[in-house]
């Protein structure tokens, strides 16, 4: 099979890991840069030119597409579908998971437990929209942040208050969001392939740190996941209907609560935790799929 990578960097771990498992299983595999793809649209011929030739020959896609370049990236992933090319996430379903608002919409109409979220426009009384969620401390998030960048812990109403009109100002929007204490910095990733779990770690953030990202400094070990946990994640990624992704649970005294579902989950820090092959999960997930 010829199967594309839509990424930036043919050098990042995930990159690397899907070229040797897919060349690893006899497939032509090219890593393509989605900026430097021209989307060709006239009645009934899709096309994709890249560089000096058109991309008319691609069996199946995988998007791994950063969230600096959604908007294009994600242009170039549906012209794929408009040709018939199989794709590991389509493009609807990355553009409704970088929005956290959109995707904790979809996830409560689903049935499945989260902190419980605000979203205003500030218009309100800040003491109103905090005893929604419980008072402070309380969590806020801009609505497409990453890498824990953009995700503050306000203990006080004074705090949230100043946060607030501190992202009104920059027209940044955010979610105010119950603090789930009991996570204790810590939180849960279940990598899914082919709509199931394929691998767990848990993430714990870095002393006084209360963000458990790996890019804030956080640390990830292997989990085992109990059985509501297994049943919650694969809920999520169906809701979002994405069939390969990362989800994120926090531990709270209510049982598990999902946190963000994301559309291309890094392969470096679950594969590490867990000495599992994920990469090869996501080439066979496509055989699977293509044939
Ligand atoms: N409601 C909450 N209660 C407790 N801790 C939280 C809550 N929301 C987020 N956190 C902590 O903050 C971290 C960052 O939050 P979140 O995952 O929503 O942000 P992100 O910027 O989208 O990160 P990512 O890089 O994983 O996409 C989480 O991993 C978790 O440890
Ligand atoms: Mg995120
Ligand atoms: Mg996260």
């Amino acid at each position: 099979m010829n199967i594309v990578i839509l990424s930036r960097n043919e050098n990042l771990y995930s990159t690397r890991r899907l070229i040797e498992e897919g060349e690893n299983r006899g497939h032509d595999i090219e890593v393509i840069d989605p900026l430097k793809c021209d989307i060709i649209i006239e009645k009934e011929k899709p096309t994709v030119y890249y560089r000096d030739r058109y991309l008319d020959y691609v069996d199946a896609i995988i998007p791994r597409i950063g969230a600096s370049v959604t908007f294009f990236g994600c242009a170039v992933v549906r012209q794929f579908e408009m040709m018939n090319v199989f794709t590991t996430v389509t493009s609807d379903a990355i553009i409704r998971s970088r929005d956290k608002l959109r995707s904790f919409q979809r996830l409560s109409k689903a049935g499945i437990g989260m902190p419980k979220t605000v979203f205003t426009n500030y218009s309100r009384d800040v003491e109103e929209v905090l005893n929604h969620v419980g008072g402070p401390p309380v969590i806020i998030k801009l609505l497409e942040g990453t890498q824990g960048l953009g995700v503050v812990l306000a203990e006080s109403r004074n705090a949230a208050e100043s946060v607030l009109e501190a992202f009104n100002g920059l027209q940044a929007r955010a979610l105010v969001q119950e603090y789930i204490k009991e996570a204790k910095g810590a939180d849960l990733r279940a990598l899914i392939v082919d709509g199931q779990v394929v691998g767990a770690m848990k993430r714990q953030g870095r002393e006084g740190e209360f963000r458990s990202n790996l890019h804030r400094g956080g640390s990830a070990n292997y989990i085992k996941l109990s059985e509501d946990e297994l049943k919650l994640a694969i809920k999520a990624a169906r809701a979002l209907k994405l069939p390969v992704c990362g989800v994120d649970m926090l531990q709270s005294s209510r049982g598990p609560l999902i946190m963000e579902v994301n559309s291309t989950p890094g392969l470096e820090g679950i594969e590490g935790a867990t000495h599992k092959n994920i990469a090869r999960a996501i080439i066979t997930f496509i055989e699977r799929n293509r044939r």
